[in-house]
């Protein structure tokens, strides 16, 4: 069945009240459209055909939700169901879609079921997208489960069971066979780490059960009795002090609520076992309430007002909570069901922590779902300055890790980094004139080539936090353009950093970041709950074309290697837009009075601080990936990014050669060219 054929069987089926109507008739009352009676005969080929316009419809439902899944999964470009279902070989892979994994439930009744038919597999799923793919070491397996299955002969490929329709649980199970496992799990988004039950983080401490069954049951009761306030993503109490979560502070004039007395067993505990006197006793307390799918994005806990001990309490559910450093490093602890977690010293003042918004976490090997979990986060209000040892993540000492804005002369100097790449750019090396040379020989075709990856991608990935830091004021030019537009604007912030434009704005329009490095958008996800931020390609953005009214994309475009690359960008910027939009342009000018360029293809050296790099490479033990250079005098390692600098006029000329937009203004600021361009036509 064609896919035109297909819609023409559903909008062939009736609509919902004549289905309605028809049911209401009783057996042996069909009539014809005249209202006269219809012979046996006339009524046996009615049903039969309203049969087979029902099977249909389903099918061409099923097809529909298992080319949206087949897409998300594979990213593919892929459009109707003819070519998403043009795999000709049979692998030992089965995509399953069923409708709502996620669920302990569903996981449970497909596990078992291919057990049954097939024996030994493994089952992947993407939580929350409802969908995953079955590992056999055989083919045969696969074709085994496959025939098992109830079967649309109709469409070759699909096969359909109801596993759970007894149960009368919500998933069906829905198998396409002869897909290749590369295609549909290419995306690492689709995947999440595994976490341990033990993990080591300097200043952690984990204990597992450390209250009773009966003492969590109680207090869970007791939690339920209060009053919830609801915030965006999830639901809290606070107990002590206020809480102000725009600032990620308490109000320290604001005594509340006392923490109630059935936390006291708990608190004394804690207080003999954890605070032991070094610090005041726990006074504030917040409880977070999480159902399958939430999550708290990545922060660390404001140093100021709050002690150095922080102790979370986890209730009724294990979850994942997620550390990461700030050179990088990654940790993920299981957090069981009346488990204490306490955060001190470096993992509590210079790590982020965060729980990843998904239903189900792995765990060692094994799958823990998740059910609704309340945790208690346990603080101490300090009345004094924070003086801990991670000033560059304190905004204490400086650093205001919510805007990143602050410039504070308490700083060690070297603190504030300036941009670290040297005023005048040196020769290429052999290596980077080959590669060049190599890019600009082929055909780049929209898709970005072995510099980029080497030379600009990996490179921000690896000085990312260093990077941020050097970036926290945002131009003005670039503020007032956005403080500009119409309220309610839907804005792309494209290769957005670290975030700083996402913020800067007067809180009336809409706007979602994307930049390629994933370190970065971390970074930018740290600004605040309401930041979007995906890591993406600006060249192929993941957004339906026509929807955004503006634009901006600063200090990109000029990292792209080829005339055919820069255009291509400039043109995914435009497809995005609606026609009247208007985009702002940044690119690093080749007339400079700081930096002095001898050519326009140049590799500009960032200093990373030893601070943020891995103390093997800062020994010479491991090398990474990109040449760099080891520079002892400055206490850094030299990483190079690739830059074409843009000459007088020559942005203007590469949009000339775009048919369907205008340029409304451009100008020269902070060593950048700079255009205002507006899509005309689609
Ligand atoms: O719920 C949790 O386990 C963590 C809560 C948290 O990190 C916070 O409220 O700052
Ligand atoms: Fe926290
Ligand atoms: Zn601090």
């Amino acid at each position: 069945m064609s896919q035109e054929e297909a819609k023409q069987n559903l909008e062939d089926i009736e609509k919902p009240n004549q289905v309605q109507n028809n049911i209401q008739q009783k057996e042996g009352e069909q009539q014809n459209q005249d209202g006269k009676q219809l012979s046996p005969e006339e009524e046996l080929k009615l049903k039969e055909k309203k049969a087979k316009k029902a099977l249909n419809a389903k099918i061409y439902d099923l097809q529909k939700k298992l080319s949206r899944g087949i897409q998300v999964i594979s990213q593919t470009e892929a459009k109707t169901p003819e070519e998403l279902f043009s795999f000709k070989e049979a692998t030992s892979n089965l995509f399953v879609l069923h409708f709502g994994i996620g669920e302990e439930a569903d996981y449970v009744t497909v596990r078992d079921y291919v057990n049954s038919v097939a024996g030994a597999h493994k089952l992947t799923v993407f939580p929350g997208l409802g969908y995953g793919y079955i590992q056999f070491d055989d083919v045969k397996k696969a074709e085994q489960t496959i025939n098992s299955l109830e079967r649309f002969e109709q469409i070759e490929n699909c096969h359909y069971k109801d596993l759970t329709y007894e149960k009368k649980i919500r998933p069906s199970f829905f198998l396409y066979a002869k897909c290749k496992l590369t295609d549909i799990c290419q995306n690492k988004n689709n995947d999440f780490p595994e976490a341990s039950r033990k993990v080591d983080a300097p200043g952690l401490l984990f204990q597992e059960e450390f209250i009773t069954q009966d003492y969590e049951k109680l207090i869970m009761e007791e939690i339920d009795k209060k009053e919830w306030n609801k915030l965006a993503k999830r639901k809290v109490q606070h107990y002590g002090y206020e809480f102000l979560y725009g600032i990620n502070s308490i109000n320290k004039d604001n005594k509340k609520d006392p923490i109630p007395d059935f936390l006291n067993n708990l608190m004394q505990k804690i207080s003999k076992e954890v605070i032991k006197g070094e610090q005041p006793e726990l006074d504030q307390l917040t409880i977070n309430d999480y159902y399958p799918g939430d999550g708290i994005a990545p922060h660390f806990d404001t140093h100021s007002p709050f002690e150095e001990k922080i102790v979370i309490v986890s209730l009724n559910s294990g979850v994942v909570m997620s550390f990461k450093s700030y050179k990088n490093e990654e940790k993920h602890l299981f957090l069981p069901p009346r488990s204490i977690l306490v955060l001190s010293g470096e993992v509590r003042y210079a790590w982020f922590h965060s729980i990843a918004s998904r239903k189900v976490d792995k765990v060692e090997g094994d799958f823990n779902f998740r059910r609704r979990r309340v945790s208690l986060t346990f603080r101490t209000v300090q009345f004094k300055p924070c003086r801990c040892a991670y000033p560059f993540f304190c905004e204490d000492q400086g650093y205001d890790p919510v805007t990143m804005k602050k410039n504070n002369p308490l700083l060690p100097r070297d603190y504030h980094a300036k941009d670290d790449s040297t005023k005048v750019v040196a020769p290429k090396s052999e290596e980077e004139q080959k590669i060049l040379d190599e890019v600009q020989q082929v055909n780049t075709d929209g898709k970005p080539t072995n510099l980029e990856q080497k030379y600009v991608y990996e490179v921000y990935e690896k000085i990312a936090p260093h990077f941020s830091h050097t970036r926290y004021n945002p131009w003005p030019k670039i503020e007032s353009f956005l403080k500009g537009l119409e309220p309610g604007s839907l804005v792309a912030d494209i290769g957005c950093g670290n975030g700083k434009y996402l913020d800067c704005h007067n809180g009336d329009i809409y706007m979602i970041g994307t930049d390629r490095s994933e370190n970065l958008i971390s970074l930018a996800r740290n600004r605040g709950e309401d930041i979007q931020v995906f890591s993406a390609d600006s060249l192929k953005l993941p957004w339906v074309s026509s929807k955004f009214d503006n634009a901006i994309s600063i200090a990109v475009i000029h990292h792209f290697s080829t005339p055919e690359l820069r255009i291509h960008a400039i043109k995914e910027i435009l497809r995005i837009l609606r026609v009247g939009g208007e985009a702002l342009i940044y690119v690093w000018a080749f007339e400079q009075t700081e930096k002095s360029f001898s050519e326009q293809d140049v590799f500009v050296p960032w200093n990373l601080q030893n601070k943020y790099e891995d103390e093997k490479v800062v020994k010479g033990e491991v090398k990474p990936n990109t040449d760099i250079q080891i520079n002892e005098a400055k206490q850094s390692v030299v990483y190079k990014r690739y830059y074409h600098v843009f000459k007088k006029g020559e942005l203007e000329e590469l949009i000339s050669r775009i048919p369907n937009c205008k340029i409304n203004d451009s100008y020269y600021d902070h060593a950048n060219w700079a255009v205002k361009i507006e899509k005309i036509s689609e």
